[in-house]
């Protein structure tokens, strides 16, 4: 068999974005400094030693590579980030690429604020999510103003996956934080399923996390913040918690017609299930028929027994039947996406807000982890910690053209495989945002440090 073709993927771009000093009583600054590589195309950071009293006095100064594409200072908004770093991407999602985008920091450091953002109304705070989303509806709405159709299947929406990535499970914003388990299908697809419904005539169905398509902008906002809501509820300390669970956020150009395709498929593979455990149920039974225990209590074969084949195989048949439904479902999908007028069908942003990279670097002092850890957090640390290290090493491997991509290594990295092969010729980037603080000196020497791994991992 050839070697299986190594896929070309586009490196990750690496920004860092400083948030402002905390106004705390004797809050100090560190000194940073930075300067343009000799091409103009990318940057070095440079820390000292840090200055401030209660800070790693001492720590050995730092240059980073001139890895970084660009830095953010603390007087840059978030609509200044979002012209940067996301709008310029839009000619890769109208033509139905993938586009990710990645916040990685400490608690407290500024993630939530960059992504999602805390004033929804302010054009200049918006975070980079609904930004973006703003943006998609003027781009649909054009496309649906100027389509010659009638044809309402046709009409571009926005479709809104959110959910949590936490110890092994992902839970679904949009429905009721329900738990959802990451498996590999035998198809060697990650699928992420949550709640199943027994049917009547045996049919199980099991739903995968919702989408919700979105026909106006203003839609998409009151279903995103719904689901904000639920990141929130249930815990005293919101922000810890926050920083505890990676937050993905997806934005897919959708119709009507990819919308039903995709439900037809669920809707196929719950009929398949009694047809599946009954073909399996006949062949069990009819072979357990031809064995029989002799006087000693070995089993022999039975003298007056002959299986019956016919059966097995009308159960088989039946099977393949149904199976056979499934896999037209399945080109049905893919049809929708080549006989839309719209190139851009299927186009995707996902913006991920990380878990507090502090879990990344537990030995550090400024480690807002803290020793006072309880044992889930304890463990819910060290599944943080092998989530971000994975996700530097996928980012790597796909970088450097690896046939074996280590996607299986970590429930965050499973359930962003689609992603990282959909942003083939796409685009990738994460955000680092640190603190100037010198009490959070560490944390932020960490932070940099990952992401100049990352962008160095992620070079052309
Ligand atoms: N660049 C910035 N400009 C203005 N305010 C900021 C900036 N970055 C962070 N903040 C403010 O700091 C606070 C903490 O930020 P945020 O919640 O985004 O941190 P986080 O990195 O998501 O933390 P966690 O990991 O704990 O969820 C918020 O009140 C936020 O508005």
């Amino acid at each position: 068999m050839p070697p299986k073709k190594a896929q070309k993927l586009t490196p990750f771009s690496v920004y860092i974005r400083w948030r402002p000093l905390p106004e705390e009583p004797g809050s100090t600054e560190i000194k940073k400094t930075q300067s343009s590589a000799s091409d103009g195309h990318s940057v070095s950071l440079s820390l000292p030693d840090a200055s401030g009293p209660s800070s790693s006095r001492g720590a050995r100064s730092w240059t980073s590579a001139p890895s970084f594409t660009k830095v953010f200072e603390a007087d840059n908004n978030n609509r200044g980030v979002y012209e940067d770093v996301v709008s310029q991407t839009f000619p890769k999602i109208m033509a139905g690429k993938t586009c990710n985008f990645f916040a990685y920091g400490h608690t407290g450091s500024g993630k939530t604020h960059t992504i999602v953002g805390y004033d929804h109304e302010d054009p200049q705070q918006v975070g980079l999510c609904l930004s973006a989303a703003k943006e998609l509806f003027q781009k649909i709405d054009e496309l649906n103003g100027s389509t010659e159709s009638n044809d309402n299947d046709q009409k571009l929406a926005v479709g809104l996956r959110m959910y949590e990535v936490r110890k092994k499970s992902a839970f679904d914003l949009l429905n009721g934080h329900t738990e959802c388990f990451v498996r590999e299908g035998p198809d060697g697809k990650i699928h992420v399923r949550g709640e199943t419904e027994t049917l009547e005539d045996g049919k199980v169905r099991v739903k995968p996390i919702r989408v919700v398509p979105c026909w106006t902008f203003e839609e998409l906002r009151t279903v995103l913040e719904k689901g904000l809501d639920l990141r929130a509820t249930g815990t005293s300390t919101v922000h810890d918690k926050s920083s505890r669970t990676h937050a993905v956020f997806e934005l897919e150009i959708v119709n009507q017609a990819l919308v039903e395709a995709r439900d037809a498929v669920i809707e196929r593979q719950a009929e398949l299930v009694p047809h599946g455990k009954f073909a399996t149920d006949v062949y069990i039974d009819e072979n357990s028929k031809k064995y029989i225990q002799g006087s000693d209590g070995k089993y022999i074969t039975n003298p007056d027994y002959t299986v019956n084949q016919e059966r097995i195989d009308a159960a088989e048949a039946t099977k393949r039947e149904y199976e056979e439904r499934v896999e037209l479902a399945e080109a049905k999908v893919q049809e929708t996406f080549t006989t839309s007028q719209h190139p851009c069908l299927g186009g995707k942003f996902v913006f991920v807000d990380l878990a507090g990279s502090e879990y990344y670097d537990q030995k550090s002092s400024a480690s807002a982890a803290g020793s006072k850890q309880t044992a889930e957090e304890k463990q819910e640390g060290r599944q943080i910690n092998s989530d971000l290290f994975a996700l530097k090493e996928v980012i790597r491997a796909r970088s450097s053209n690896q046939t074996r991509i280590p996607f299986r290594s970590s429930p965050l990295t499973m359930v962003l495989r689609e992603h990282f092969l959909g942003s083939e010729s796409g685009f990738s980037a994460m955000i680092l945002t640190v603190s100037p603080a010198a009490d959070q000196y560490a944390a932020t020497m960490n932070t940099v440090k990952y992401g100049n791994l990352v962008a160095m991992a992620g070079g052309p």
